[in-house]
């Protein structure tokens, strides 16, 4: 067995050069030093859309709809993705606009994709999404949705195509385990870790008055 290379350096981009574009992504060849101060290159796929001064290219949100007599639930959306070549069940997401903020942006794409209008209850560090293909990037927001309210008590949608899906969050990874079951369709990986935290936050089998760590 080789014994691992040392890391000697400092790892950093030389230069970006760009191979392929399109209207909405860029291929380039990324050329690095890696922390053994060897030169390499990485293919990069990048958005074209970003805005300048905002670090994420788009915004998710998890939104929580709150009403008397029921279980608070999940607001999700199933859409057909043509790059998986299927339906996904995703949280409402979307890019952010020229002059928008990150909460501007995820209470504009929450009312366009399930018609609920929210409160921003929270927001996440920037994140990365899968960083050995992309540097696309996104902020999750959490927001709040008053169900009893009238104009959220028949909320219409601007899309035709997005099925809006509410899932109860204490049963929230067994409903996604059923649809699962029922359809070719595939998870959104933000969605199953939350839906993991969530079992493991409500399941409590033998709680003691005082626990150790
Ligand atoms: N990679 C993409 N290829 C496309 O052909 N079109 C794309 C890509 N990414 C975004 N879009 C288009 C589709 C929509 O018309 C707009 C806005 O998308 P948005 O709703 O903000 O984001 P998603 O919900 O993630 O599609 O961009």
């Amino acid at each position: 067995m080789s014994s691992p290379k040392k890391a000697t350096t400092e790892p950093h981009v030389i230069k970006e050069e760009l191979i392929a574009s399109g209207k909405w992504l860029t291929l380039e060849k990324t050329t690095y030093v890696d922390p053994s101060g060897s030169t390499r290159t990485w293919e990069t796929a990048k958005r074209t859309t970003r805005v300048a001064n905002i670090a994420a290219d788009g915004v998710a949100i998890i939104a929580l709809l709150k009403r008397t007599l029921h279980k608070d639930c999940v607001v999700m959306v199933r859409q057909f993705r043509p790059p998986m070549g299927c339906n996904t069940l995703e949280f409402p997401a979307g890019l952010i606009d020229d002059n928008e903020t990150i909460e501007t942006a995820a209470l504009r794409e929450l009312k366009e994709e399930t018609g609920y209008k929210g409160e921003v209850v929270g927001v996440t560090p920037v994140t990365c999404l899968d960083p050995g293909l992309s540097n696309c990037t996104t902020q999750m927001v959490m927001v709040h949705i008053n169900g009893d309210d009238l104009e959220n008590i028949n909320p219409t949608q601007q899309l035709e195509f997005v099925e809006v899906i509410l899932l109860p969050l204490d049963e929230f990874q067994q409903k996604i385990e059923e649809l699962l079951q029922k359809e070719k369709i595939v998870v959104d990986s933000k969605v199953y870790i939350y839906a993991m935290g969530m079992s493991q936050a409500f399941f409590k089998p033998r709680e003691l008055p005082v626990l150790k760590q």
